[in-house]
């Protein structure tokens, strides 16, 4: 069973069809990366999978069952996440309130627990295990915004698999980075996304080659090639169309 299915997934705005005809699959604990140059549809696409949109024609799958139809809290409930940047968002909060706000939201989904003092306690053991996780266990009572930006997004990560996703999907986790926090962010990523099923957009090659699996590359709303990364490497179509230009 795959984690991701896509099958003859089209989306249309207006007249304009960004997405056309994607078949795409991610195996359950495969870390896949989706590249492809700017405007080609991948932020579109995970949008269809997170279910903020509908495909217009086509069909989605998670875990084996049709989603498409479901809205982003029904997927949510299911078990997938997506990464947002939330530290603008919740800049005035510690940062361990705001992973507070995500444990408290899995388990008031799940069991509307969280009124006891019992239940109080394992909300915050879950935060601090997830603190202690992303390394920022230290930063527990600063201000979200007062983060530097790769603590922030570790944050956001802290955040994301506070919801305990089986799948999740990360938008571009290493951009604005130095090459050593992208280094280090790809170190947690791998570490934290064990066991999981990742589906990754990433424009940094470096980051796609070394932390994935597999890699699809969309160009004008299709994908052109899906590969282990050697065989995208040395792709003739690929590197015509995406790599040849992004790697120089
Ligand atoms: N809600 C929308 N309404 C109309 N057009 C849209 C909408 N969302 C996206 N588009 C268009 O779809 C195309 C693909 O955009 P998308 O953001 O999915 O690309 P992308 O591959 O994620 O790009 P980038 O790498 O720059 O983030 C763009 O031309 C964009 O203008």
């Amino acid at each position: 069973m795959s984690a991701i299915s896509l099958s003859a997934v089209t989306k249309r705005f207006g007249s304009s069809e960004i997405i056309r005809g994607v078949d795409l699959t991610v195996n359950v604990g495969e870390r896949h990366a989706l590249i492809g140059p700017n405007g080609a549809g991948k932020s579109t696409l995970f949008n269809l999978i997170s279910g903020q949109f509908r495909p217009t024609s086509g069909q989605i799958s998670l875990n084996g069952r049709r989603s498409d139809r479901e809205s982003p809290e029904t997927i949510a409930r299911r078990g997938v996440a997506r990464s947002f940047q939330i530290t603008s968002l919740f800049a005035r909060l510690t940062v361990f309130d705001t992973v507070r706000l995500g444990v408290m939201a899995n388990h008031g989904v799940r069991f509307c627990f969280w009124r006891t003092a019992a239940s109080q306690r394992a909300v915050t053991n879950d935060v601090l295990a997830l603190l202690e996780d992303v390394n920022l266990l230290h930063r527990a009572s600063v201000l979200a915004g007062e983060l530097p930006y790769s603590e922030q997004r570790a944050l956001e990560l802290a955040v994301t698999l506070a919801l305990r996703p089986e799948i999740i999907l990360l938008d571009e986790p290493t951009a604005g980075m130095s090459v050593e926090e992208a280094a280090q962010t790809v170190a947690l990523v791998r570490r934290l996304t064990a066991g999981r099923t990742l589906l990754v957009v990433e424009h940094d090659m470096d980051v796609v080659f070394s932390l994935c699996d597999r890699i699809s590359v969309l160009v004008h709303g299709q994908i052109i090639a899906t590969g282990a990364p050697d065989e995208i490497a040395k792709d003739g179509r690929v590197n015509e169309a995406y790599l040849g230009k992004g790697l120089h």
